[in-house]
């Protein structure tokens, strides 16, 4: 009896796959696509792309082609061919923004308008969850390479409609400064995504609004005291009016960078050295804005067996999310702490540009 792998099962590996710099295969109908991220492409790889597929194009966001000047064909991306000799390095620059000034020159461009993009919509996707550039090459092939992962897009597609379980793993006490009375609940994604964390302080009613705390992890401001942003104090501000109430639901969610990993928040760090904002670095990037999904907090509260909550918040965007996720949120109650003198212009972009409330 061979060993069935599920649809969610086989995206892990694909993902894991590409932070490797391993290619997958995938399937749209009768077409066969080979793809890889850019960021982990080395030039043996594009060497045996080019070997099994003989016409290989690139797809970034539309927000990257902002950058290179070029048009979105594809509304959301763009599709453009890369040249036969063209080496691992211009298909780099072409979605890493650290080598733009090292390479500004990348064009002229040669679009692909016709057909579906699809299997490129899906890829990038798929790097954007692996915590890469999204960014990705690809080769259409007559036959299945052997040795690769193959996916059908459809089916990924369908998948993604679905809400992937959020499975309570384990929890336990942990007396805090701000409160004795504390536990840590542990959730895990059934789909080997990030672990994320509930803080429950007290024994908050289940019928009444909870005060609760919706935190995105802040390696650099929540661990070690970075001034460039207000994560810490807003964490240890939050902690503390938990231990005033006596009761009370933190939830970390480790969507680090506003969902684009460590990595790419450091990425960004360095364009904002460069004189870009917050959302420009972000943009230049190759992605949104805010890459979060705040629905993990409103299912982790619902596990809890919560129905609506006081959230502390700036961010009308997290209240937003939170209602139609089905939870009610009865106060929006304001957490403003932590400005500083290298904080201030990033708060003020996020009110100007993100509609934080000051
Ligand atoms: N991409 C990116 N992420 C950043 C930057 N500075 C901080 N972050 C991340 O931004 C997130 C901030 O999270 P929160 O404080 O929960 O969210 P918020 O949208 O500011 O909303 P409230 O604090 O609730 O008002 C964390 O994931 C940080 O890692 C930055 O310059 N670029
Ligand atoms: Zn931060």
């Amino acid at each position: 009896m061979p060993f069935s792998v599920t649809l969610d099962e086989k995206i892990a590996r694909a993902r894991a796959d590409l932070r490797m710099g391993v290619p997958v295969v995938l399937r749209e109908g009768a077409a066969r696509v080979v793809v890889a991220a850019i960021e982990t492409l080395s030039s043996d790889r594009l060497a045996q792309m080019r070997d099994v597929g003989d016409v290989l194009h690139i797809a970034i966001t539309n927000r990257r082609a902002e950058t290179l000047s070029a048009p979105a064909y594809d509304g959301d991306l763009v599709r453009i061919a890369v040249p036969f000799d063209a080496p691992a390095t211009w298909v780099h620059a072409m979605a890493d923004p650290s080598l733009d000034l090292v390479m500004p020159m990348k064009g002229p461009f040669l679009y692909l308008r016709d057909g579906s993009a699809l299997v490129d919509r899906t890829i990038i996707r798929l790097c954007k969850t692996a915590g890469l550039l999204p960014g990705a090459i690809l080769a259409p092939v007559a036959a299945e390479p052997e040795g690769l992962l193959v996916l059908d897009v459809a089916e990924i597609a369908a998948s993604a409609a679905l809400r992937m379980p959020l499975d309570q793993i384990a929890h336990a006490r942990v007396p805090l400064h701000v409160s004795q009375k504390s536990r840590v609940h542990v959730y895990r994604k059934r789909d080997g995504g990030e672990e994320h964390y509930a803080i429950e302080v007290g024994q908050p009613a289940r019928d009444k609004p909870v005060l609760s705390r919706l935190h995105s992890a802040c390696f650099t401001g929540d661990v070690i005291g970075s001034l460039k942003c207000d994560c810490g104090p807003q964490l240890q501000a939050a902690l503390a009016q938990i231990g005033i109430e006596g009761e009370g639901v933190l939830l970390y969610l480790n969507q680090e960078g506003r969902g684009i990993g460590l990595a790419n928040k450091m990425r960004a760090y360095s364009l904002q050295d460069q004189g870009f904002d917050t959302v420009e670095a972000n943009h230049r990037l190759g992605f949104e804005d805010d890459e979060r999904d705040f629905r993990l907090g409103a299912e982790i509260l619902q596990s809890l067996g919560f129905e609506s909550t006081r959230l502390m918040t700036n961010n009308p965007a997290k209240v937003a999310r939170m209602e139609e996720a089905g939870i009610a949120v009865a106060e929006r109650v304001p957490l403003q702490v932590g400005r500083t003198a290298q904080n201030t212009g990033y708060l003020d972009t996020k009110a100007k540009k993100s509609g934080h409330l000051l």
